[in-house]
């Protein structure tokens, strides 16, 4: 990740009017209005319970037939957890430990690292808050480039040990989110030639990504609060560790949500919008989001995966034929964070230029879904 990224040019052009109002969580003992949402399911989305129904696939990196299970796993859920994945647990545990860190610092430290309007990185409320009337129940701090400015105004002393987690954790997430990335692409039968900018290893063509480490305080009444709604990333691809809280939700068509529960050593992987438009609609973007718990707070990382920001993206050659035609039109990384900054959930059909041949809803129109 480059210190100055583009990316960080996507908001520039697109500020988010997030209302930014901080909030000391540690201080409440009852949900203010504020941050009360009234009904966080529905009859068509209910929450399913994990004892009757399947489950998110769980692919083990290291089995002989990881091609085949990664792609159905993906056509089906759009979602999985992988294992054996190569991420050494004690760098999980030093990242964790500084996310925690960070987040028990006193809310007037964390505002001097806040995030501004118009800015990508820092310590803030999610970014989608925008879109909702209400505010979630949760902290985030978002790093593009180096987090060096911000954690020097967050430790005055120890700042630099927090930077090198950081870095190290970019990097092997980064070698680990280009494997994932080909045998995703590799089980639909594209090859590194398909796709130039993904062969190369070239500074300039390598993925860009941000890191986004949210925090959800412990809820005095989870019922009526959202950690953090419902929402499919704009990436390729998201690698989340959770730690071992649950609270992350998957809806499944036709199913409900379905939580996936922490695996020792798991980490999940979310199909994100723009694999979406590469695998020309076979793997869907999954909807995802965060409730919270009454008695723990939970922690998450997420490492948000993508192309380098000006590459256009465009439903793969190979995967469009007469019967197959393309069903997005080419967009930029960067354009399209600007795209999802102002349409959020119809940011997909935004940039669709075709409608399903079967007739059918297509599997990311989440219009329909109640996301607030
Ligand atoms: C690259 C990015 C994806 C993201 C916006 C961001 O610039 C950095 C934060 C990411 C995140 C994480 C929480 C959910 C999300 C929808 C958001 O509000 O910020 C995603 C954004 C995204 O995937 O669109
Ligand atoms: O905390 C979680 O489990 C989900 C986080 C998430 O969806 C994100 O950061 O994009
Ligand atoms: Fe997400």
């Amino acid at each position: 990740m480059p210190s100055r990224s583009l990316l960080a040019d996507a908001f520039r052009a697109h500020p988010v009017h997030v209302h930014q109002k901080h909030i000391d969580f540690t201080s409440l003992q009852e949900i203010p209005d504020s941050h009360k949402w009234t009904q966080i399911d529905d009859e068509q989305h209910p929450l399913v319970d994990p004892l009757i129904t399947e489950s998110v696939p769980v692919i083990d990196l290291s089995d002989p037939n990881v091609l085949q299970n990664i792609g159905h796993a993906c056509k089906t859920w759009g979602v999985i957890q992988v294992t054996n994945h190569g991420i050494p647990t004690s760098l999980l545990e030093n990242i964790e430990s500084a996310s925690r860190s960070l987040f028990s610092l006193p809310i007037q430290q964390k505002l001097k690292a806040a995030r501004s309007p118009d800015g990508v990185s820092g310590y803030g409320v999610a970014r989608i808050s925008s879109f909702f009337s209400k505010l979630m129940w949760s902290e985030g701090f978002t790093i593009v480039g180096s987090p060096l400015e911000h954690f020097r105004q967050l430790w005055s002393q120890d700042y630099t040990k927090f930077c090198d987690i950081i870095e190290e954790y970019k990097k092997e997430m980064q070698k680990l989110a280009r494997r994932l990335t080909w045998l995703m692409l590799g089980s639909l039968g594209i090859t590194k030639k398909d796709l130039k900018w993904a062969g190369s290893t070239g500074e300039s063509k390598k993925g860009s990504a941000a890191l986004q480490l949210n925090y959800y305080p412990a809820c005095p009444d989870p019922d009526q609060a959202m950690g953090l709604a419902a929402h499919t990333d704009s990436t390729l691809l998201t690698i989340l560790y959770q730690s071992n809280t649950s609270g992350l939700q998957v809806l499944k068509e036709g199913i409900g949500w379905i939580t996936v529960p922490p695996i020792p050593g798991g980490l999940v992987v979310n199909v994100g919008d723009l694999l979406h438009i590469l695998s020309n609609g076979m793997y869907p973007s999954v909807l995802h989001r965060a409730v919270v718990n009454r008695t723990k707070h939970r922690l998450s990382i997420a490492f948000l995966y993508g192309p380098p920001s000006s590459v256009e993206i465009s439903p793969l050659q190979k995967l469009v034929g007469p019967n197959h035609p393309p069903l997005y039109r080419p967009v930029t990384w960067n354009e399209y964070l600007g795209t999802k900054a102002k349409y959020f959930n119809k940011a997909l059909s935004s940039v669709r230029i075709c409608a399903p041949l079967n007739g059918l809803a297509d599997v990311n129109d989440h219009n329909r879904v109640r996301v607030g």
